[in-house]
């Protein structure tokens, strides 16, 4: 046990529940007060949009907002498209996408340029079978134009073999619609399906009313299904064609509801502080997190107690990750895409081989991340070996105290800057082309970082 006095930092506010609450808060009908939302790049997206579709928002302290809810009004013909700029913002173009869908009225959704490399061509081909149109410059990707008239109900089914975003859109409008949705999963194969249950958990606080059931394989024949009901909270993977998602419109009954919510500590962010832990001379604790949150990033401590760290719960939710000798391991990732760069970067110090497995979905976040970890490692005489789904770090647990500064890059990528600066607690430094790309996620990033760095 390592007896050094920890370094003390905080975690950042989550971003995944922070977009949802400010989306069902803006959704809600009257006054909510949300505290601890991430004031960061991609929530701004998310709160100009909403606000120019008829919520509003008051900033009364730093991460507090008072949000009156509005249904999403758009422009009244194409020329005059409500203008929905989701820059580097995959949550707030998916999610956003299917919530405007359900309001009325003509929205113009734009984004960076690699935003419209990134697909939504699945989430849109649902919605127009729940009776939205899209006018798309390049078919299944943004820019686009969206003429919505309401979302009805019915019975549809989306794949996740891309993204999960695509069903969180989709059950966060889905008590929007006129009539019940009933929501089945198609494909072969499903990715980060935590922030699911992170969808229902806001859906459920903000009043909406949904059943989730799961195929019952003893009492199924080849014609007919039978289902049995299942608590989202107790979902550990979602199998194609054996779940379904059945939510009730709100209708009559009103819509979401307004309140005083608080947005939990972000388990992404923080892994680069945890992480931080276990590479550096002394440990780290993160305040902030919940333990018991649905997040998927919180898999972290799992895969960095595989590798052989160790961890340490406090009294009050405070995570300690001591300076640990380290082995690769393999590890599937793919519930946990946003921490793959994390997970990679400390592979480098491992000893032996790190193998994560089933990540082709890295390919389409902010950068093609699988590519951009293999290639940038490469840098330090780090071995890798990218293929289309899996990724290998062949460590080196001697490496440290590189004399000169290794010029990465950045990719416009926050967790490929983020990631990379683990390599600092090794005596490696590091300059980036575009460093504050972190802005999106973490704004802090740099002066938590600093702190961590220079009590070494
Ligand atoms: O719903 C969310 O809040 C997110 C879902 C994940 O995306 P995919 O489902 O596209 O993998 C994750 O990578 C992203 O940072 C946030
Ligand atoms: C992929 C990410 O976010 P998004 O999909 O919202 O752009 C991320 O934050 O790593």
């Amino acid at each position: 046990m390592n007896t050094q006095n920890p370094i003390i930092v905080h975690a950042p506010a989550s971003k995944s529940v922070s977009h949802r609450m400010v989306m069902g808060a803006s959704l809600a009908n009257g006054e909510s007060v949300v505290e601890n939302v991430l004031e960061s790049q991609d929530l701004f997206q998310t709160m100009e949009i909403l606000s120019n579709a008829g919520a509003r928002f008051e900033k009364i302290d730093k991460g507090t907002y008072k949000i009156n809810g509005a249904l999403p009004r758009g422009g009244e013909d194409m020329q005059h498209a409500t203008d929905c700029n989701v820059h580097e913002s995959g949550t707030t173009c998916r999610l956003l996408t299917a919530i405007l869908a359900s309001g009325q009225g003509f929205f113009h959704i734009h984004g960076a340029k690699r935003m419209h490399e990134r697909p939504i061509g699945t989430l849109t081909a649902a919605l127009e079978e729940l009776g939205a149109k899209f006018l798309f410059e390049k078919e299944g990707y943004p820019p686009f134009l969206l003429k919505a008239k309401g979302l009805n109900g019915g019975e549809i089914t989306v794949s996740l073999e891309e993204s999960s975003q695509y069903l969180s859109g989709l059950l966060l409008a889905a008590p929007l619609c006129k009539e019940p949705l009933t929501i089945y999963i198609g494909g072969t194969h499903v990715v980060s399906w935590p922030y699911i249950g992170l969808t229902l958990d806001t859906m459920k606080k903000f009043g909406a009313r949904f059943d989730i059931s799961v195929k019952d394989k003893e009492n199924s024949t080849d014609e007919t299904i039978k289902w049995k009901p299942v608590d989202y909270r107790k979902i550990t993977e979602i199998i194609p064609h054996e779940i379904r998602f059945r939510v009730r419109p709100f209708a009559g009954s009103g819509t979401y509801k307004s309140g005083k919510y608080t947005v939990e500590g972000d388990w992404s962010g923080a892994s680069y502080l945890l992480a931080a832990g276990v590479l550096g001379q002394k440990p780290v604790t993160v305040v902030g997190l919940n333990k018991d949150s649905l997040q998927a990033d919180k898999a972290l401590l799992d895969i960095l107690t595989k590798m052989g760290a160790e961890t340490k719960y406090g009294d009050n939710g405070e995570i300690t990750v001591f300076p640990s000798k380290l082995k690769g391991i393999a590890v599937d990732m793919a519930d946990c895409p946003d921490i793959v760069p994390t997970i990679a970067a400390v592979a480098a110090f491992a000893e032996g081989e790190t193998k994560i497995e089933n990540i082709a979905h890295l390919r389409i976040k902010e950068c093609d991340r699988l590519h951009a970890m293999a290639l940038e490692l490469q840098k330090i005489g780090i071995e890798t070996v990218e293929y289309t789904d899996y990724l290998i770090v062949k460590g080196n647990p001697n490496l440290k105290n590189i004399a000169e500064e290794i010029q990465f890059a950045s990719y416009g990528d926050h967790r490929i800057v983020m990631s990379l600066s683990l390599l600092n607690l090794k005596g490696i430094k590091t300059a980036f082309d575009n460093p504050m790309a972190i802005t999106k996620s973490f704004p802090e990033f740099f002066d938590v970082w600093k702190t961590i760095c220079i009590s070494q």
